[in-house]
C-alpha cells in the first residue's frame, strides 16, 4: 500500500490515496493502528483518507491512532487540500471536501514553486447546542463555562462543535502535566457520550492565545485544527478574545476567523508533506462472511 506522510504543525497522519488503492475490504481502524504505530509502524497521530465522493470535490475519512473514526479534522483538511492539489487531483485552487462532520471548502495560495503553501478552510458554523456535541443534559442548551469537578480540581469549560467535540478550558497559565493528567480524564467523563478532544488555553492579549491540547483517540497532538477554531470561538462566547485570533500551538500558528456576518470559521495555516512510501506491514482485512 503506497502512503504519503503529511503534517499540519506537527499534527501528522499517514494519508492514503483511496482513488489508487483500493480499501474495500481494508479493516482501516485496525490499520490506522497498525501504521500509526512509531516504533512498528510508519508512525502518526491517525490515518486519512482521500477518497472520491458523490457530494462533493473529494472525501476525507480520518482514524485516530487508537482506531475510532473522528467526523473532522482541520490539520488534515489542509493536507489532503495540498495533496489533492500537488498530486494533480485537481487543477481548481477552491473545492469541497465531504467529510463525516459536513462539507467544507478549502482554498489554497500557492508559493513560488507553484504547489499549495497556505491553505484557509471555511469550516463551517460552529455548533454550539449540547445535541450537537454531543453532551448530556438539556439538548438544545449551550454550554458556556460550566463548571466541572475532576476530583480535586474545580475547572468551567465551554463546549464547541466543529464536527467533532471540544471542551475548551482557559487558564491563567498552562502546565504540560495538567493536559496529560486531565486529558484522558475530562476526555472519558460521563457528561460526553461520544469522548471528546480538551483544548487548554491561555490568553495572552484579545487577539493572541495559548493553546495545548489532548485530542480524543491520540492523547497529545502538536496541533488540532479543530481544536484551534473552537478556542477561538470559545474565546470570543466568554467574552475573552476578538473574532479574529492567532493561535500559538506546539507545532506552530494558525490563523482563525469566526465571521459575523455568515457565522462561519475560517482557519488559515500550511500542510507539509515529509515523505512517500511503501507500507510492507500486513494490511487487516476484514472477516469475510461466510454464505
Ligand atoms: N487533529 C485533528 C482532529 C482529529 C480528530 C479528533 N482527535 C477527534 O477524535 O475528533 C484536527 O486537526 O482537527
Amino acid at each position: 500500500m503506497k502512503f504519503t506522510k503529511m503534517h499540519g504543525l506537527g499534527n501528522d497522519y499517514v494519508y492514503v490515496n483511496g482513488f489508487a488503492e483500493p480499501l474495500d475490504q481494508v479493516d482501516l481502524p485496525e490499520l490506522s493502528r497498525r501504521v500509526s504505530d512509531r516504533h512498528f509502524g510508519i508512525g502518526g497521530d491517525g490515518l486519512i483518507l482521500i477518497l472520491p465522493s458523490e457530494k462533493a470535490d473529494f472525501r476525507m475519512r480520518v482514524f485516530n491512532n487508537d482506531g475510532s473514526e473522528a467526523k473532522n479534522c482541520g490539520n488534515g483538511l489542509r493536507c489532503v487540500s495540498k495533496y489533492v492539489y500537488d498530486h494533480g487531483l485537481t487543477a481548481k485552487t477552491s473545492f469541497t471536501v465531504e467529510t463525516l462532520g459536513g462539507i467544507v471548502q478549502p482554498r489554497i495560495q500557492t508559493g513560488p514553486d507553484g504547489k499549495a503553501a497556505l491553505i484557509t478552510i471555511d469550516m463551517g458554523e460552529p455548533r454550539l447546542a449540547r445535541k450537537f456535541i454531543p453532551m448530556l443534559g438539556q439538548p438544545d442548551e449551550q454550554v458556556i463555562g460550566h463548571p466541572l469537578k475532576i476530583e480535586d480540581r474545580e475547572f468551567t469549560f465551554t463546549a464547541v462543535s466543529m464536527g467533532n467535540p471540544h471542551a475548551i478550558l482557559f487558564f491563567d497559565e498552562l502546565r504540560d502535566d495538567d493536559v496529560v493528567y486531565y486529558g484522558p480524564l475530562i476526555e472519558n467523563n460521563e457528561l460526553f457520550p461520544e469522548r471528546t478532544n480538551v483544548e487548554f488555553i491561555q490568553v495572552q492579549n484579545r487577539k493572541e492565545i495559548l493553546f495545548r491540547v489532548w485530542e480524543r483517540g491520540s492523547g497529545v497532538t502538536l496541533a488540532c485544527g479543530t481544536g484551534a477554531c473552537a478556542a477561538a470561538v470559545a474565546g470570543v462566547l466568554s467574552g475573552k478574545t476578538d473574532r479574529n485570533v492567532t493561535v500559538h500551538l506546539l507545532g506552530g500558528d494558525l490563523e482563525i476567523e469566526w465571521r459575523e456576518s455568515d457565522n462561519h470559521v475560517y482557519m488559515t495555516g500550511p500542510a507539509t508533506e515529509v515523505f512517500s512510501g511503501e507500507y510492507l506491514g500486513t494490511i487487516p482485512y476484514l472477516q469475510q462472511k461466510t454464505p
